[in-house]
């Protein structure tokens, strides 16, 4: 990054929790998340939303969703507005993660609009973009994530530097493989390249890593000088794991 920043740390719970371990886990960190630790949100399934709002309000601690529909409003069976979203203070939406890239169908087109309809209610969504490891072992990752991101760039070129970007590399979600710092840094830097021939702002712009961060390797991740912080899935589940992530942050 260009200039200093706070790290940005995010939790995507995924399809996990219950009102009462959401509760249990959030009580725990609140009290451990000032003004002084980096920034630190999470993103919880939709129905949760209110429960966790309720709970965080007044915190240092922002909250998120996990998807938001690409259109704005009427018969959309099962799918959640950006307005519903903004209803309950959604800071954060992920869009266009792996998980449902691969099992619901969006395309970069999709994810997109997801973008455009969140930046238009006031949420920043965080962008996912990465490879599969058959991508990565042809050589295509640089071209995969660049074609990614061009699409949410086209769509939403004057307000670009609002978004979040996350560099998750697909083989490394959930597998317990991580990139090494060295492979991370390189996709990132190929992605800032990307949003400062797009924004002269780009420099402001976190890009997250994700991937099996953990408490163990989240600190090398973290000092590559284009790793502006973390998505992290199951480490942000462990109270113990996902501090020590934060502590490594901030
Ligand atoms: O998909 C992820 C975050 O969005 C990463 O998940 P894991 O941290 O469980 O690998």
């Amino acid at each position: 990054m260009g200039f200093h920043m706070k790290k940005l740390i995010v939790g995507n719970w995924k399809m996990n929790g219950d009102l009462a371990s959401n509760a249990a886990l959030l009580q725990t960190l609140m009290p451990k998340i000032t003004s002084a630790t980096c920034t630190v949100a999470v993103c919880v399934a939709a129905p949760y939303l209110a429960s966790v709002q309720a709970l965080l309000s007044g915190s240092a601690m922002q909250w998120g969703a996990q998807d938001v529909s690409q259109h704005e409003v009427g018969a959309y069976t099962g799918e959640v507005s950006a307005a519903m979203l903004r209803d309950f203070s959604a800071r954060y939406v992920i869009v266009g993660h792996s998980e449902r890239r691969q099992y619901h169908g969006e395309t970069d087109v999709h994810v997109a609009l997801k973008a455009q309809r969140a930046l238009a209610a006031g949420i920043t969504p965080i962008v996912c973009v990465g490879e599969t490891l058959a991508e990565r072992e042809l050589g295509q990752t640089e071209e995969i994530v660049k074609r990614q991101l061009a699409a949410v760039i086209h769509a939403n070129g004057h307000c670009i530097s609002e978004i979040v970007v996350a560099y998750e590399p697909v083989w490394a979600i959930g597998t317990g493989k991580t990139a090494s710092p060295e492979q991370a840094q390189h996709v990132h830097a190929v992605l800032r390249a990307q949003l400062r021939a797009a924004s002269a702002h780009a420099d402001k712009v976190h890009i997250l890593y994700g991937g099996s961060m953990n408490a163990a390797n989240a600190q090398q991740l973290l000092a590559q000088a284009d790793i502006d912080g973390g998505l992290v899935g199951g480490a942000s589940l462990k109270t113990a794991d996902f501090l020590s992530i934060i502590a490594a942050a901030s």
